[in-house]
């Protein structure tokens, strides 16, 4: 059994040194991210793999699919909103980018919500090899095949389960399992990392996790090492996020004449310049 590891400090230090080096890396090298992602957050993707110092191609024409995928240097897979153009993209991808070493993130969103999706989901799972699959706990526990915990895409799980059933994903699936959430659990067959960071103004946000396959895409493209991108993915977007909130609470500061701490109901009315302060904390995190 491998001891859970709580990245504390100094371990986030290290962590941080890392996306550092790899975004410096990724400022010099642009590497291309290929999406088969959703046509909900597709925008907000983009936007981040740019900010990020990457090139998003959004791309999902069955036609062209392979082409793009070996222009990219990392592909990012996620069945959000699948549909028979997606499905028969995703398996020609997956395929090119085992057999040219292209790193891929799997996206698993909704595996509960219809046998479509779990069918599918199976099938990739069991076919194609994913060097991170990042996921909520809803989610992990349906690719584990337990009961559906959610109505939607939220992932609102607190299983004590998770860690086992996470391991378990890792050593069957031979890759990363991300698993997200108020706590983070991400794991390889011979690590794990759980990291309790970021705002709780996350979660109000839609299309977050969406966002982190990105990050992790990114740098998995310069750094060679799955279980180092799946955490600096993560731990990016919960570092962002505290400081976005920050910025939040000083914007709402100049409502106020006290300086005591903005209320729940201040931040809920203000989540659009929170998302926009998020994306601007994820372009200037750790760009020194
Ligand atoms: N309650 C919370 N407090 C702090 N951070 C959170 C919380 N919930 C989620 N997060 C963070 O939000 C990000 C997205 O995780 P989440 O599990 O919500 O993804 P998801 O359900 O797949 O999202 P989506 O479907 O909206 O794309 C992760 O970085 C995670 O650490
Ligand atoms: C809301 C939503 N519906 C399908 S995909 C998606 C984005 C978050 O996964």
């Amino acid at each position: 059994m491998i001891p859970d590891k709580p990245l504390i400090l100094p371990e986030i230090t290290e962590y941080e040194e890392k996306i550092r080096v790899y975004r410096a890396a990724i400022f010099k090298e642009k590497p291309v991210i290929h999406h088969i992602t959703n046509f909900v957050t597709i925008y907000q993707c983009a936007r981040i793999t740019a900010f990020l110092g990457a090139a998003p191609i959004m791309a999902f024409a069955p036609e062209e699919t392979t082409q793009i995928t070996a222009k990219a240097d990392a592909l990012v897979v996620n069945t959000g909103t699948l549909n028979n153009t997606v499905m028969a993209s995703i398996p020609k991808s997956l395929e090119y980018a085992g057999s040219h070493h292209i790193p891929v993130v799997l996206d698993p969103v909704g595996a509960s919500l219809s046998s479509y999706r779990s069918d599918f989901i199976r099938f990739l799972l069991n076919t194609f090899h994913f060097d991170v699959i990042r996921c909520n706990g809803a989610e992990l526990l349906n690719l584990h095949g337990q009961a559906a915990l959610s109505r939607g895409i939220d992932g609102a799980s607190s299983s004590v389960e998770i860690p086992k059933v996470a391991r378990d994903l890792a050593q069957k699936y031979d890759c990363v399992m991300a698993c997200t959430g108020a706590r983070d659990y991400i794991c390889s067959k011979d690590e794990s990392i759980v990291l309790d960071r970021g705002s709780e103004l996350l979660p109000t946000l839609v299309g977050t996790g969406c966002m982190v396959n990105s990050l992790i895409g990114a740098y998995l493209a310069v750094a060679k090492s799955p279980m180092a991108a799946a955490a600096c993915g993560i731990l990016t977007m919960c570092l962002a996020s505290e400081r976005a909130a920050q910025s939040l609470e000083k914007l709402t500061q100049g409502e106020k004449e006290s300086k005591s701490p903005i209320s729940p109901g201040q931040k809920r009315r203000c989540l659009g310049s929170f998302e926009t302060a998020l994306m601007d904390a994820v372009s200037e995190i750790y760009t020194s």
